[in-house]
């Protein structure tokens, strides 16, 4: 049984459409990096998955259930990110407590063990936290309620650099040791390629690419070099990525295919330099309107 149905999930609000017709399916427990640039869609399918917001037309189906106002999903997946609003009466304690109380798979050791390592006061009110404390607080409730479908939306805004190394970590050994499926959207997929297994790229309300991480580090090659030389190359290949270093340099992403492969010791000789993208680099080029970004404004 599939973990996530998406068939067809077109979401308005008002006149915006933010979501285009959009399907997908994850099955079996993986981390799954949702990645796309501003706008893409990536809030918005989230929540549906999480059962906070209604599809206007399609259907979605979690563990075989719709989930709006679905009580059996929530009970077994959560939705974090960074404008979760807890009750302002309780303090981070007690909402531990009624977390325990909710999530069947609650795990208290690590719970405690989370909130003493990050050195947090059980007396606080969430309200009164800073903007990473309440992340770092809002990460620890989404791991330790080791929910079927553990959603991360935006994680990381406002923890520093340690923190967001540390719940990379944190993330990671606790998935070993209690897979499930994991969403995690995020800006920074240099940060955190390294945990996915698969990557669902977004680009207005649709689904550009849903393909294993070691995939999508094969993708592309970037190719450098004397502009003449380089258009000739690559002249019938599929051009990601353009842009002009320079009077004379250009640099160029290309989709790899077999015949790209085979013609790379070519290019070599020609005196291009051929390197691989990264994963980050790729996913901005990938769902940019323009093949030069931002020097497309310049030009
Ligand atoms: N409540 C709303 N009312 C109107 N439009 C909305 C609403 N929420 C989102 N949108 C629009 O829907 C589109 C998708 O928004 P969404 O928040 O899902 O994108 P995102 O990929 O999460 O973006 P970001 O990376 O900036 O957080 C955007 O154009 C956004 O302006």
């Amino acid at each position: 049984m599939s973990v996530i149905t998406c068939k067809d999930v077109t979401k308005h609000y008002r006149s915006k459409k933010a979501l285009n017709n959009l399907s997908f399916t994850i099955e079996g427990e993986k981390i799954t990096g949702i990645i796309g640039r501003n706008g893409a869609g990536k809030t918005t399918i989230l929540k549906i998955l999480a059962g906070f917001l209604e599809a206007t037309s399609g259907e979605v189906k979690i563990f075989d259930e719709k989930p709006f106002n679905n009580i059996m999903v929530s009970a077994n997946s959560i939705y974090i990110d960074d404008q979760m609003t807890l009750p302002s009466s309780l303090t981070l304690a007690e909402i531990l407590k009624t977390a325990s109380n909710f999530y069947e798979n609650w795990n208290t050791a690590l719970a405690d063990g989370l909130f003493n390592y990050f050195s947090l006061d059980p007396s606080q009110y969430h309200c009164n936290l800073s903007k990473g404390m309440k992340s770092t607080f809002n990460m620890i409730l989404g791991l330790s309620s080791r929910c079927q479908l553990t959603i991360f939306d935006e994680p990381t805004t406002g923890m520093d650099a340690a923190v967001r190394k540390d719940f990379y970590r944190a993330l990671l050994k606790d998935y070993i040791a209690y897979p499930r499926t994991i969403l995690l959207s995020s800006h920074h997929l240099d940060e955190v390629e390294d945990l996915l297994e698969d990557v669902l790229l977004m680009k207005d309300g649709q689904l550009h690419l849903h393909i294993p991480i070691s995939e999508l580090k094969e993708y592309a090659t970037s190719v450098k070099g004397k502009r003449t030389i380089l258009e000739k190359w690559i002249r019938n290949k599929e051009v990601i990525h353009r842009s002009d270093l320079g009077a004379e340099t250009t640099y160029a992403v290309v989709k790899n295919n077999s015949a790209v492969l085979l013609q790379l010791d070519n290019a070599r000789h020609e005196g291009l330099d051929i390197s691989p993208v990264n994963s980050s680099d790729l996913c901005v080029y990938l769902t940019s309107d323009t093949k030069g970004g931002i020097d497309d404004v310049f030009s």
